[in-house]
């Protein structure tokens, strides 16, 4: 694709009008030039004619005074010397001719006639006649002619100009390939600026200028001949893992193999751009939709395989979103949204899918939209509320704290589950004031509690990754607990393993802070997410919560079983104390006692209750046993 560069033809026409405008420019300057040099010439002839007639003159005054034409003979002979004095003559006062010389084969001089005499010379085409007085103290005696042969002259105007032409063809030549060169290396510089302003350095994809100019492209051809397009929004899950824990580098790597086994699984004429940091496009056409489909399928499936990244084999997946012009949209903006809208359900189904565009997608759109405006105004109406749900030790069933879980009870709609409205919140960034707001009421609560007589009772609160990157996190939680008296050592932060593990660095740092204030930590549904041990020993953290997911089907799953004892056993040797959570079951319970499993949580014991019956619940069962 090239939008900088003229066209060849255009090109080559402007070249030849270049060159024949120097040509013309050189040939002028050289006419004048050699129209200067014949003036000059005939100019200095001249000159030399009307000096050898006044010396001939002199040197023969006598001879003519006394009409000696031998004499005059011998004066007149010395003309010789010149090569292109053809003939000359004197005359006497009475216009006889006194003596001559002539050139051999060269016709002899006339009497000069009066006009001649009078002007001093006169120019024909090949001659030049000189005429001048001869004269004695001022007195005329007689006349010397001379005539000279212009034939030297032109021989040597056409010597000249023959080296002027040569002169001008060489610097046209030169100037010629110099242009030539220069339109070679301004091309090139064209060139590269277009592949820079159209290619991903990383992969040698087209980039997102590139995507839309193809798409347009593509677009159009389907206006003026019919068919459709397709287009793949592919956005590679975890990538930002992969960077954050292998480096740059290796992110670059993986790039790149990535747009190497699409390039290789996709048709020629398909186009592959990589339109964002680790989002591709696909464009097919002509396409149905179906085929948009097997493409994506193709695509999910050449993703499978391991990466080798830097000898670490890394496993990526992708959720990719499809829209079909014109069946899903009427132009390039809302088939680039649609693919979009596509894609983020494909990845809010849980990633490593793909999604076909579907005007039921739209409304689920909308819908999270008049979430996100409702879930504005919940803060400001009360509507949102905090179930508190126990965790008891497993050895000896003693309550060891609650978790704060939220709930938002909207007036029209009913309960709305946070499973629903959290990720609009984190979406919309609402989840750092409902996220604030959480941490004052579960901290109020436990003071309510502390000042009811139940004891200080330690309280764990769900932190989204929003939160943490919220530069007022530490200051916020502090307040809140310094608000009502808690000691931060009653407060528990729970961050899921996928949010830790989301921004390593960074949340190390945070944790740290955490842990210095005396605030305790837990990893979230352990298990789920991508750290190695390695990663593990870097956080701070106090506890491991074992994801339901593993606790849904132990015992009796083998898988389940393993990973969870290794689970229970690794987080031992790091010193942590380890929550199951989803613990609906004796059997489970059992397991996870043998297991050694220190903490559980689950509608066994009890499920998340609003303030007044864990009230209750809580009355039930006092004293508190100290967590893990
Ligand atoms: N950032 C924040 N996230 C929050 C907050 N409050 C809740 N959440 C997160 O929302 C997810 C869903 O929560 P919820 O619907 O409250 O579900 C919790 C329990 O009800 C459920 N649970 C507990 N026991 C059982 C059980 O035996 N079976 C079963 N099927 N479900 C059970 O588990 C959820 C607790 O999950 P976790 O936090 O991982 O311990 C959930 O991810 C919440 O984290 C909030 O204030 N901020």
């Amino acid at each position: 694709m090239n939008t900088v560069s003229r066209s060849p033809r255009i090109g080559r026409w402007m070249e030849l009008a270049n060159l024949v405008t120097a040509g013309a420019a050189l040939l002028v300057a050289s006419v004048l030039l050699i129209l200067f040099q014949f003036f000059s010439l005939r100019g200095a002839l001249l000159e030399d004619m009307k000096v050898q007639a006044r010396i001939v003159g002199e040197n023969s005054a006598a001879a003519l005074l006394f009409g000696d034409s031998k004499a005059s003979r011998e004066t007149l002979a010395v003309l010789e010397a010149s090569p292109s004095i053809e003939a000359a003559g004197l005359f006497t006062l009475q216009r006889a001719p006194l003596a001559s010389y002539i050139r051999d084969g060269q016709p002899a001089i006339p009497m000069p006639p009066p006009e001649l005499v009078t002007d001093g010379h006169r120019f024909s085409i090949n001659h030049l006649e000189v005429a001048q007085h001869v004269k004695i103290d001022g007195r005329d005696i007689g006349l010397v002619a001379i005539r000279a042969g212009l034939d030297q002259l032109y021989a040597r105007l056409v010597g000249y100009a023959g080296l002027t032409l040569v002169i001008a063809a060489g610097s046209l030549a030169v100037a010629y390939l110099l242009v030539a060169r220069m339109r070679r290396a301004v091309k090139s510089a064209e060139a590269h600026l277009d592949y820079l302003a159209h290619i991903d350095p990383v992969t040698g994809l087209p980039n997102r200028h590139a995507f839309n100019e193809h798409l347009a492209t593509a677009l159009d051809k389907v206006d003026r001949f019919g068919g459709c397009v397709g287009l793949l929004l592919l956005d590679l899950d975890n990538f930002k893992i992969v960077n954050d824990t292998l480096g740059h580098h290796s992110g670059d790597s993986l790039l790149e193999q990535v747009a190497r086994r699409l390039m290789e699984c996709l048709r020629g004429g398909d186009v592959i751009c990589r339109i964002g940091g680790d989002e591709f496009a696909i464009i097919i056409e002509p396409s149905a939709a179906s085929t948009a489909t097997n493409v994506a399928e193709k695509v999910l499936a050449v993703l499978a395989a391991p990466f080798d990244l830097d000898s670490h084999e890394i496993y990526v997946t992708a959720s990719v979103g499809i829209s079909v012009y014109p069946d899903d949209a009427p132009d390039l903006e809302t088939l680039t949204r649609n693919a979009d809208t596509a894609m983020y359900q494909a990845k809010g189904r849980g990633k490593n899918a793909f999604e076909q565009f579907h005007p039921e997608l739209d409304k689920r759109v909308q819908k999270r939209l008049s979430l996100e405006t409702n879930l504005r105004k919940a803060l400001e109406r009360g509507e949102l509320m905090l179930y508190y749900q126990p965790q008891v030790s497993v050895s000896n069933g003693r309550l060891v704290g609650l978790e704060a879980l939220l709930r938002w009870n909207h007036p029209e709609l009913g309960m709305i589950s946070p499973v629903e409205f959290i990720p609009v919140a984190e979406d919309s960034g609402l989840i750092v004031p409902i996220g604030r707001w959480v941490l004052r009421t579960a901290c109020r609560q436990v003071a309510q509690w502390r000042d009811a007589g139940l004891g200080a009772i330690p309280v764990s609160v769900n932190l989204s990754a929003r939160q943490t990157r919220d530069p007022h996190l530490v200051h916020d939680i502090i307040g809140a607990l310094r608000e009502v008296g808690v000691p931060p050592s009653q407060l528990e932060l729970e961050i899921t393993e996928t949010v830790l593990m989301d921004n390593v660095h960074a949340n190390v740092d945070l944790l740290h802070r955490l842990q210095t204030e005396g605030i305790r930590l837990s990893i979230d549904d352990f298990g789920t997410g991508y750290s190695s041990m390695a990663y593990l020993k870097r956080f701070p953290i106090d506890q491991v919560k074992i994801d339901r997911t593993f606790v849904r089907d132990i015992p009796g799953d083998g898988d389940d079983e393993a990973i969870t004892t290794a689970i229970i056993a690794m987080a031992h040797s790091l010193g942590l104390s380890v929550v199951a959570e989803g613990v609906e079951t004796e059997a489970q319970l059992a397991f996870l006692r043998d297991a050694g499993c220190d903490i559980m949580q689950g509608f066994h014991i009890a499920e998340p209750s609003p303030p007044e019956q864990v009230t209750a619940f809580l009355r039930s069962c006092m004293p508190i046993a100290a967590a893990g």
